[in-house]
């Protein structure tokens, strides 16, 4: 959460000359108001299934760069939809991750005690990150132009 998944994939999406689409956004769009709120109306079940659904369509659909919650790894038969695709995994540690993030509402995963549930998300996410990654970047100490650059580099899209 707060990687910069949005920032630098609109920034690729740009370097490719291509379109970039975020799922996140797709369903706020759909359901008409924001995560926080489906969190706090529907919970975060319901969430999840809507997240499934429009990785499912987005994936379906968009030709260019993509950028999925930072949960919807969690689901079994996404991880295995992401299979030999040019899936990139943007790193930052703890510190970067609160100053990025702060306290705020919008992602209601980190409301309370943001440190410790950064800490307990990733130790239960890592490894799915990693699994379904062709590459991992680093994003501290670089600015969204130079993540973009990182990936563009690992995925050997130089010169797309
Ligand atoms: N490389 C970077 N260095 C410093 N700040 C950054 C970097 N990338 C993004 N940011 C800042 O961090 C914040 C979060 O970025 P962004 O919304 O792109 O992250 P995200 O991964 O899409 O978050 P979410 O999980 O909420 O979808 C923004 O204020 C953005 O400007
Ligand atoms: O990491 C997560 O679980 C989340 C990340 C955001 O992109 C949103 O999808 C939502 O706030 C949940
Ligand atoms: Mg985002």
């Amino acid at each position: 959460m707060g990687v910069g998944k949005t920032t630098v994939g609109q920034v690729l999406a740009e370097r490719l000359g291509t379109t970039f689409r975020d799922t996140d956004t797709d369903i706020v769009t759909a359901a008409g108001k924001e995560i926080s709120e489906i969190f706090i109306d529907e919970g975060e079940p319901h969430f999840r299934e809507l997240e499934r659904q429009a990785v499912r369509t987005a994936v379906a659909e968009h030709p260019g760069v993509l950028a999925l919650g930072g949960g919807a790894v969690l689901d079994e038969d996404t991880r295995a939809l992401l299979s030999g695709r040019p899936v990139v995994f943007l790193e930052m540690g703890v510190a970067a991750a609160v100053k990025r993030t702060g306290l705020d509402a919008p992602r209601p995963l980190l409301a309370v005690n943001p440190r410790q549930r950064w800490r307990e998300l990733m130790e239960q996410r890592r490894p799915l990150y990693t699994e379904v990654a062709r590459a991992v970047v680093s994003t501290e100490d670089r600015t969204p132009d130079d993540v973009a650059d990182a990936v563009l580099d690992v995925l050997e899209l130089k010169n797309a």
